[in-house]
């Protein structure tokens, strides 16, 4: 779909890499009706509007000046989360993984055998995640084709960018919520590839969504790697080295495989379109494959809190060049909001310093230029939120921050007093942006969107320059 073509005037907040953002206080930048972002001017004062729109040839096309209060941004890009699991969100935070999987989570997800189930639950898995910001999503379905299908069908109606998969599980799940044969879970996933392919859209995809080594047989395995390498382009998701429990029983399952990252390797399913949710305990030969193969993290620590799972080493990964995003991972993770999980993720990479200052070999203090062993900067969580799972989901050239020729996935924030979220009187500065200190301000509300922001600041949600959700949306 198509709107007319639009530029906006103020401010914008754009990452550029994993130590910086630019703060712009006021930017002009012009999105053509197809979504693409054509243009973008920085430090615009008033007077100098109309001129940049004739020298753009851009002089009939509507302008949008926003409030003193906001800002845009790059949209956030959810790399691991589960459709399927919402229902349960909020429950059975006692257990880890293994059991919470056979107690909650299995359990949950068998009652997608009835379409009526999905077509009553999904459309408000998207409504919540687009409303919280969310312009990328990749989705792990149930194991069910059908009711798969109505997922690509409702994220296609909503707009949001997707990637979505059925799981493949043919063994070590229950009896009820199990695939018959390795060649029914292929032909499933075949079928649901064909599926969103006919879809009418350049938004939604497939991926292959082997659900962990423990429940796909090796010739299940086998068969989604020759799968991916008859068709390159449909990347693949799936979870490693989560949880110490999930290690063990993997590793006695496939004996032949010396690591968890081996089992994927050797099934080829470890590339550069690989995503890989978890990695909280990969051995430092793990991580060097995965460098290897290019595939994507998509680092969950809300959900690795909240399962009890453990810390993960980012910093570690971020200084050896892996590309790296954030997932909700609900429901493992309670919060759909790729902003808890900034917040989670910072307060985890301060765990993981104070940790290393304990340590000997600790590489807190060696440089300044090294990401291990230290809390991860403001730049870096907003990196990590947009950019970086572009970059995990190989859409760096399309998604992830404003530049020409990229997707307008934009969200509109406001701190207005009027969403009454968060207490900000000392940010009420009557200048908004225009003063000597603007952007300063600017960044210090970026700071405080990220830790103390949610739904109620997110005021508009553009994917491909289409409004799909926000405070203001009405559709
Ligand atoms: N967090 C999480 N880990 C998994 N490992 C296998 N399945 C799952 C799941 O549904 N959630
Ligand atoms: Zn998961």
């Amino acid at each position: 779909m198509t709107t007319s073509a639009r530029v906006y005037y103020g401010a914008i907040i754009n990452p550029v890499d994993l130590r910086h953002f630019d703060a712009l206080p006021r930017a002009l930048i012009g999105v053509t009706s197809d979504g693409e972002i054509a243009w973008l001017e920085k430090d615009v004062e008033d007077h100098q509007v109309q001129d940049l729109l004739a020298k753009h040839s851009w002089s009939d096309v509507e302008l949008f000046a926003l409030d003193k209060w906001d800002w845009l941004m790059p949209g956030f890009i959810d790399t691991h989360t589960h459709a399927c699991q919402f229902p349960n969100i909020g429950i059975g935070q006692q257990y880890q993984l293994l059991d919470w999987l056979e107690n909650v989570t299995f359990p949950t997800e068998a009652k997608f055998a009835d379409t009526a189930y999905a077509k009553q639950i999904y459309p408000s898995v998207l409504t919540r995640l687009i409303s919280n910001g969310t312009t990328t999503c990749c989705y792990y379905a149930s194991l069910h084709l059908e009711s798969t299908k109505i997922l690509a069908d409702i994220a296609h109606a909503s707009g949001q960018r997707a990637y979505i998969g059925k799981c493949n599980m043919d063994r070590e799940s229950p009896p009820t919520y199990i695939e018959s044969s390795p060649e029914q879970s292929v032909a499933d996933t075949e079928a649901l590839i064909k599926y969103i392919r006919s879809l009418p859209t350049t938004l939604v995809h497939p991926i292959i969504t082997p659900r962990f080594a423990i429940s796909c047989t090796s010739l299940l395995l086998h068969q989604l790697g020759a799968l991916a390498a008859k068709d390159p382009t449909v990347p693949i998701q799936t979870h490693i080295s989560e949880n110490l429990a999930e290690i063990a029983f993997t590793k006695s399952l496939f004996k032949d495989c010396e690591t968890y990252a081996d089992v994927y390797d050797s099934h080829g399913l470890l590339k550069h379109n690989t995503i890989l949710a978890h990695a909280v305990h990969l051995e430092p030969r793990e991580i060097e494959l995965i460098k290897t193969r290019n595939a994507g993290i998509s680092h969950c620590p809300t959900s690795n809190l909240n399962l009890s799972s453990g810390s993960v080493k980012v910093g570690e990964m971020l200084d050896k060049g892996i590309k790296v995003g954030l997932g909700t991972d609900c429901s493992g993770g309670f919060a759909a909001s790729i902003l808890t999980v900034v917040q989670h993720a910072s307060i985890m990479s301060k765990v993981v310093s104070f940790e290393a200052r304990g340590k000997v070999n600790s590489t807190a203090s060696k440089s300044d230029s090294t990401f291990a062993d230290k809390p991860l900067p403001v730049a870096t969580l907003l990196y990590l939120a947009t950019v970086g799972g572009a970059r995990v989901c190989n859409l760096q050239d399309t998604v992830g921050s404003f530049e020409v020729g990229k997707s307008f996935d934009a969200l509109r924030i406001s701190l207005n007093p009027r969403t009454k979220n968060p207490g900000i009187s000392a940010y009420e500065d009557p200048s908004g942006f225009k003063g000597a200190d603007s952007e300063k301000l600017l960044r210090e509300r970026l700071e405080k969107f990220l830790f103390c922001g949610d739904d109620r600041n997110i005021a508009e949600v553009w994917v491909a320059g289409r409004l799909i959700g926000g405070q203001n949306f009405s559709g």
